[in-house]
């Protein structure tokens, strides 16, 4: 199993080609997340370019935040270039409970078989066909509660599932992990899930045959980097720009810190 720290020198070293389909509030934020981590983040989603570009990436990852029938065409075309090109993608299925064409448009996605899904607690028990707390892109469910459906959704689907929260969550069906850090003032910033998710992007490019890795070694960056921007934060605002900082200068041996990933 290929050690959280050994992959992120991987993608630093090698600055993975990432197409991020991904909502409009989110494409600055997840772009300079990419940036700071020392991914090459690409923002690519028009279905006349998205496939042809899907196949030149390292990997897809595709977020339904700001939907609409061209932006899911161009997601449909950019996955169908992907697997014919033998590359991973992610899907984020942003408050995906709240309609019908969000409901409707995660389902054709999931057929599409994603190698990662990563979503809060809300959007996992909801794709497990719980009933979930959230209201919209926010989480009102805690990770603990979206455990079960995470796995039973990594058992129908084939994907690794990640459930971000206090304490993320991931699992490929039969092994699972917990990974704790971060800063509770990560939620006050909008698009950090988002972020994250084209994150998850830039390792399993990288990692192609080890999705449950690739996800937990950008989930304990995130985490670990999180921590070290909370010093000193006064609040979203400096944090925001303090999280793009550590990601920034961050050294991969803090992510093999003691109980930062604990088996379950
Ligand atoms: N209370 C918390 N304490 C520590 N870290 C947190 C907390 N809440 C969220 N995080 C971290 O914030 C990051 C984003 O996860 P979150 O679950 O908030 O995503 P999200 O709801 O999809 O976000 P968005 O939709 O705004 O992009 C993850 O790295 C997660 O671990
Ligand atoms: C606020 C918001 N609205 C749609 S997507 C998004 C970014 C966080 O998911
Ligand atoms: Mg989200």
């Amino acid at each position: 199993m290929a050690a959280p720290s050994i992959l992120f020198t991987r993608m630093r070293e090698t600055s993975p080609l990432v197409q991020c389909i991904t909502n409009y509030v989110a494409m600055n934020v997840a772009a300079n997340v990419l940036l700071a981590a020392g991914a090459s983040p690409a923002m690519v989603h028009a279905e006349e370019e998205a496939g042809e570009f899907a196949a030149i990436a390292g990997a897809l990852t595709v977020n339904i935040g700001t939907l609409s029938p061209t932006w899911v065409a161009g997601m449909k075309t950019a996955i169908a270039g992907a697997r014919a090109a033998g590359k991973p993608w992610v899907l984020d299925p942003v408050a995906h409970f709240a309609t019908t064409f969000r409901s409707q448009t995660v389902a054709a996605l999931l057929d599409l078989r994603p190698a990662i899904i990563r979503g809060n607690a809300s959007e996992i028990i909801a794709l497990g066909g719980g009933q979930s707390a959230g209201q919209g892109v926010d989480s009102g469910d805690p990770v603990s509660d979206a455990e079960d459906a995470a796995r039973q959704l990594a058992f129908s689907t084939g994907a690794v599932v990640a459930v971000t929260g206090a304490v993320d969550f991931v699992t490929d069906g039969e092994r699972s992990v917990r990974i704790s850090g971060g800063s509770s003032l990560m939620p006050k910033v909008t698009a950090l899930g988002c972020s994250l998710t084209a994150l998850v992007g830039a390792f399993v490019a990288v990692a192609p045959k080890q999705p449950f890795e690739a996800t937990m070694a950008a989930l304990a960056t995130f985490a670990a980097a999180g921590e070290i921007a909370e010093r000193g934060a006064q609040g979203p605002g400096s944090f925001a720009i303090r999280f793009l900082d550590s990601l920034h200068g961050f050294r991969s041996e803090s992510l093999e810190a003691d109980g930062r990933i604990v088996a379950v």
